[in-house]
């Protein structure tokens, strides 16, 4: 069972939040992080954005894909109306850095980002997003709004017992190198997206 291991307020360039570490032990040291705006009020319909771990777009600015951007852009948005986001520990749809990289390296060969998982005995999207169903219940968020274009994420709340109000799409221009990878996620795993 998770649980709240530590919390503390960071000023960031788009606002002040509350950063909660979750975790089963204190001594796991990829605890999933719940970012909290300061001006979220629980008692309303709540902004809230699932986000998984994407070390190479975060961080280093990959432009194989577009989590970078997603992430800065749903700060910006919860800063500015109120929300927060989960960022699961989730690197590379759970198959973890390593795997992921074998899959880019896969792809540099010519497979595209599903084909490359399955060739590497792994299923294409290893994530369930119970654990964020979970962090909302341990912190008392009855209804919420999700910015996100995957139907999976939807799919979870739905069968949660929290109520959805609204989806709102998290949708960044694609750039040259990351369209067939968006194409995919639209043709193969259904995300609503209408730039690709
Ligand atoms: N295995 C694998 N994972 C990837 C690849 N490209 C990006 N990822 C991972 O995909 C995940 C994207 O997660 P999210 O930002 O939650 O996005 P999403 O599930 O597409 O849904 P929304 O952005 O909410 O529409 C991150 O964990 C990335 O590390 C890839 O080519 N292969
Ligand atoms: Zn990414």
């Amino acid at each position: 069972m998770i649980q709240i291991q530590a919390q503390s307020t960071i000023p960031t360039d788009f606002g002040n939040f509350t950063v909660y570490a979750f975790s089963e032990h204190e001594e796991d040291w990829s605890p999933h992080l719940v970012w909290v705006a300061e001006n979220t009020d629980f008692n309303r319909t709540v902004n809230v954005r699932f986000h998984s771990e994407c070390i190479t777009g975060e961080v280093f600015h990959s432009k194989k894909c577009e989590c970078g951007q997603q992430l800065t852009e749903s700060m910006k948005f919860v800063s500015e109306h109120g929300g927060m986001i989960i960022y699961l520990r989730q690197e590379g749809r759970n198959i973890g850095i390593i795997n992921k990289l074998k899959a880019y390296s896969l792809q540099e060969k010519g497979y595209d980002t599903v084909e490359a998982n399955l060739m590497l005995g792994l299923p294409a999207d290893g994530r369930n997003f119970d654990v964020a169903i979970e962090i909302l219940k341990l912190l008392n968020v009855k209804e919420i709004n999700l910015l996100t274009n995957n139907p999976e994420k939807i799919k979870s709340l739905n069968k949660s017992g929290i109520k959805l109000s609204n989806r709102l799409p998290m949708e960044i221009q694609p750039n040259e190198v990351n369209r067939s990878y968006l194409s995919k996620k639209r043709n193969y795993f259904g995300h609503m997206l209408e730039k690709v």
